[in-house]
C-alpha cells in the first residue's frame, strides 16, 4: 500500500513537513496550497528537495469553488485552472484535488455540473493533470460521495475521477457500502481520517477535530477493505486538520501518522482474510505485521527514585519484602508481594522529579514477536544494559517517555529475571495481602493523548473504552481506561489539565499511580496504618455525602472513615479503596473489588484530585 500524508497535518514549514514525512517512512505527500504559498522555496525546488527525499507529490490541493458556478464564472475557474496546472507542472504533480462547491455554487443540476467537469477536464489534459472530485460534507449541493461520484460517471472523461474522503462520508453517518463496485479507475484519490463522535456542526468538526485512524470512532477497516476489494490501485494518505497536530513536534506527528497507517493496513489484511478474500491481491497490498501480543499478565511494574528510603519505606508499608538487589546492577532491587513485582532502581541524579513511574513489564505470548511488531510500527526500542546470561527483555518507549518491557510467561507465574534478584521464590505468595496489580494510571500531556491510545491499541491490542471527565481544582481531567481483552492489563490513560502543565500544580505536574488489587482492604490499611504510611486525606464532607448517595449504614461508613478508605457501587458490585501520600509523581492506590464492580471509583477521582492539589500547597 502507498502512503501518503496531506502536509496540513504536520506543524513548521513545508521544508520541515517533508522532511518529516520522509524520515518517518510515507511513499508521498498532498501538498496543501497554502503551505507552498507561504514557502520561499520555488515549485521546482520543493520538486528537487522531493526527489532527495525519495518522496512523491502524490497531490495538489485544494481547488476550491471551480465548478457548480454560473455560466458566467466559469471562465474566470478555468483561468484560475490553467495557473494551478502551470504550477503543477513545474512541481511534477500530476493530481489536483477539486471540492465541491461551498460558497458560490449555483448550479444544482448534475448534468451541467458534469459538463463544467468534463471542460475542465479539457484543460487539465492539456497539462497531463487528473481532477480528483471530492464531495465536502457541507458541499452547498453535492456533499455526499455517491453523488461525487455520480457526477464523475456522467462527466465521462478520463481526466476526471473522484477523491474519497472518509471523514466527508462517516461525519454525514453515511456508510461506504458500494465502494467495493467501483470501477478503481474512476477512484483518482484516498484520503482517510478518523475523528471521535461528537455532536458538532461538521465543519468545524472536520477543521479541529480529526486525528489519526486508531484514534476516533469511524470504522476505517470497512472502507480499506472495499477500496482493496475494488482494486484501487493509487496511494491512501492521511488527511487530518486537528489543532494539537499543528502545534506538536512535526517528526513525531510523522511517525504516529505513519503508525496508524500501518496499524490500519493489519487490521484490514485480517478482515479481508477473515472475509475469505486475499490481502496480497493486487494492486492495493496490503501488508500485514506480526500478530499482536496482547498482554496476558503485569511482569513488574519499575519505580525510579532518588529518594529510595521514602519509596522503599512505602514498599514496606503496603507490605511488599525485599527480594533482593539486582545481581549487575546494585542500584535496582526487587521488591515483591505475591503476584507483584515492584522494581526499584535508584538514580541519584534524577533531577525533574524526585520519584517517577519508569517502566512497566507484561507478560506476553511470544516476547521477541512483540518486539518486532512494536519495531514495524515505529516504536524507539529501549536500550538496557545487560550481561550475556541475563534474560533478555524488549522494551520500547511510549509516547508519555514510560518504558513499556515485554517478557516471557513465568514458570508457574514467576519470571525469568527475578532469579537475577536472588528471590527465593517461594516466599512469594505466601500470606500475601495483595494479590495483583488492578491498573496502572498513566497521566499523559495533552497533545500526545491520541498518540497514546493509538500506540496502546497497536502495539499492545488494548481497547479503549469510552471516556469520562473528572473535575479537579485546576481544570477537567479527561480520562479514558486502555484495556486488554481478558481484563487483566487496564491502563487508564488521564489527561493533565494545562493548568498543571503550566506549574500551578506546585508538585507533581501529572502525578501517576499503580493501583494495587486485594480482597481485604481493610486490612492492607491497617497494617499500612500501624507501619506509618501516610494516607491521602479525605474530608469529613465527602463520608456525610457517601451517607446521603447509597444510603449506607452509617457505622459502615464510620469504618471506612476511621481507614481512610473510599467508596463506590455499580449495579455490579462495590469498590472499596485508599491512596497514598504522592512520592515526587507517583502514588499508590489499594482498591477492593467485591462482586464484579467494572469501574475505577472515577466519582472519587475528585477528592483525590482536591486532596492532591492541598497537598502541594494548592
Ligand atoms: O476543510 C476543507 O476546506 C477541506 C479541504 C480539502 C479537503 O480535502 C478536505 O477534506 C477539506
Ligand atoms: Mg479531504
Amino acid at each position: 500500500m502507498r502512503t501518503s500524508i496531506a502536509t496540513v497535518c504536520l506543524s513548521g514549514t513545508l521544508e520541515e513537513k517533508m522532511r518529516a514525512a520522509a524520515s518517518a517512512g510515507f511513499d508521498g505527500i498532498e501538498v496543501f496550497e497554502p503551505d507552498l504559498v507561504v514557502s520561499p522555496s520555488s515549485p521546482e525546488q520543493l520538486r528537487e528537495l522531493a526527489a532527495e527525499l525519495g518522496l512523491s507529490l502524490d497531490m495538489y490541493q485544494p481547488f476550491r469553488d471551480g465548478v457548480e458556478v454560473a455560466p458566467e464564472t466559469f471562465p474566470d475557474s478555468l483561468r484560475r485552472l490553467r495557473a494551478k496546472c502551470e504550477l503543477m507542472n513545474r512541481l511534477g504533480t500530476t493530481v489536483l484535488l477539486v471540492c465541491s462547491n461551498v460558497a458560490t455554487g449555483v448550479l444544482d443540476d448534475d448534468q451541467a455540473i458534469a459538463e463544467q467537469l468534463r471542460t475542465a477536464g479539457d484543460v487539465a489534459d492539456e497539462y497531463g493533470i487528473d481532477l480528483a472530485y471530492e464531495a465536502l460534507a457541507w458541499g452547498a449541493h453535492v456533499n455526499d460521495w455517491r453523488h461525487a461520484h455520480r457526477i464523475v460517471e456522467l462527466a465521462d472523461h478520463p481526466r476526471v475521477g473522484t477523491c474519497l474522503d472518509s471523514f466527508h462520508i462517516f461525519s454525514r453517518g453515511d456508510t461506504v457500502a458500494g465502494v467495493e463496485k467501483c470501477d478503481p479507475d474512476k477512484i483518482f484519490f484516498v484520503q482517510l481520517a478518523d475523528a471521535p463522535l461528537l455532536q458538532q456542526d461538521v465543519l468545524s468538526w472536520s477543521r479541529h477535530h480529526r486525528v489519526f485512524p486508531g484514534e476516533g470512532d469511524f470504522d476505517l477497516v470497512d472502507l480499506l477493505g472495499r477500496l482493496h476489494e475494488c482494486g484501487y490501485a493509487g496511494p491512501v494518505s492521511l488527511e487530518i486538520f486537528n489543532d494539537s497536530f499543528r502545534q506538536a513536534d512535526v517528526y513525531r506527528t510523522a511517525v504516529d501518522g505513519l503508525r496508524s497507517l500501518r496499524w490500519l493496513e493489519d487490521q484490514t489484511a485480517d478482515a479481508v482474510r477473515d472475509a475469505g478474500g486475499e490481502p496480497e491481491r493486487e494492486p492495493l497490498v496490503l501488508t500485514d505485521l506480526p500478530a499482536p501480543q496482547t498482554p496476558d499478565d503485569w511482569d513488574f511494574v519499575e519505580l525510579r527514585t532518588r529518594e529510595l528510603g521514602r519509596v522503599t519505606r512505602l514498599l514496606h508499608q503496603l507490605g511488599f519484602s525485599l527480594a533482593g538487589h539486582h545481581r549487575s546492577k546494585d542500584s535496582v532491587q526487587a521488591w515483591t508481594q505475591g503476584p507483584v513485582r515492584i522494581v526499584v532502581s535508584e538514580d541519584p541524579g534524577a533531577t525533574v522529579q524526585p520519584t517517577r513511574l519508569a517502566a512497566l513489564g507484561f507478560q506476553v505470548a511470544d516476547p521477541d514477536l512483540a518486539a518486532y511488531r512494536a519495531e514495524r510500527l515505529l516504536a524507539r526500542a529501549v536500550d538496557r544494559a545487560q550481561q550475556p546470561d541475563e534474560t533478555v527483555l524488549h522494551g520500547v518507549l511510549a509516547p508519555d517517555g514510560t518504558e513499556l518491557f515485554f517478557g516471557p510467561h513465568g514458570n508457574h507465574g514467576v519470571p525469568p529475571w527475578l532469579g537475577e534478584f536472588g528471590a527465593d521464590q517461594d516466599d512469594a505468595a505466601s500470606g500475601a495481602l495483595i494479590t495483583g496489580v488492578d491498573h496502572v494510571n498513566l497521566a499523559q500531556p495533552w497533545q500526545h493523548y491520541d498518540e497514546a491510545v493509538l500506540f496502546l491499541t497497536s502495539l499492545l491490542n488494548l481497547h479503549p473504552t469510552s471516556s469520562q471527565e473528572v473535575a479537579g481544582p485546576s481544570g477537567l481531567v479527561r480520562s479514558q481506561v486502555m484495556r486488554s481483552e481478558g481484563n487483566t492489563v487496564r491502563i487508564p490513560l488521564n489527561v493533565a489539565p494545562m493548568a498543571a502543565e503550566q506549574g500551578a500544580f506546585t508538585g507533581a505536574a501529572y502525578p501517576e499511580h499503580v493501583a494495587l488489587a486485594c480482597s481485604d482492604v481493610v486490612a492492607v490499611a491497617r497494617r499500612a496504618r500501624r507501619r506509618g504510611l501516610a494516607f491521602l486525606p479525605v474530608p469529613r464532607n465527602y463520608y456525610e455525602d457517601l451517607v446521603a448517595r447509597f444510603d449506607l449504614d452509617p457505622e459502615f461508613v464510620a469504618e471506612l472513615e476511621s481507614h481512610g478508605l473510599l467508596y463506590d457501587r455499580d449495579e455490579h458490585g462495590e469498590f472499596l479503596h485508599f491512596y497514598t501520600a504522592t512520592l515526587g509523581e507517583v502514588f499508590v492506590e489499594v482498591v477492593e473489588r467485591r462482586g464484579g464492580y467494572e469501574g475505577f471509583g472515577a466519582p472519587n477521582a475528585p477528592v483525590r484530585l482536591a486532596a492532591q492539589y492541598r497537598e502541594f500547597g494548592g
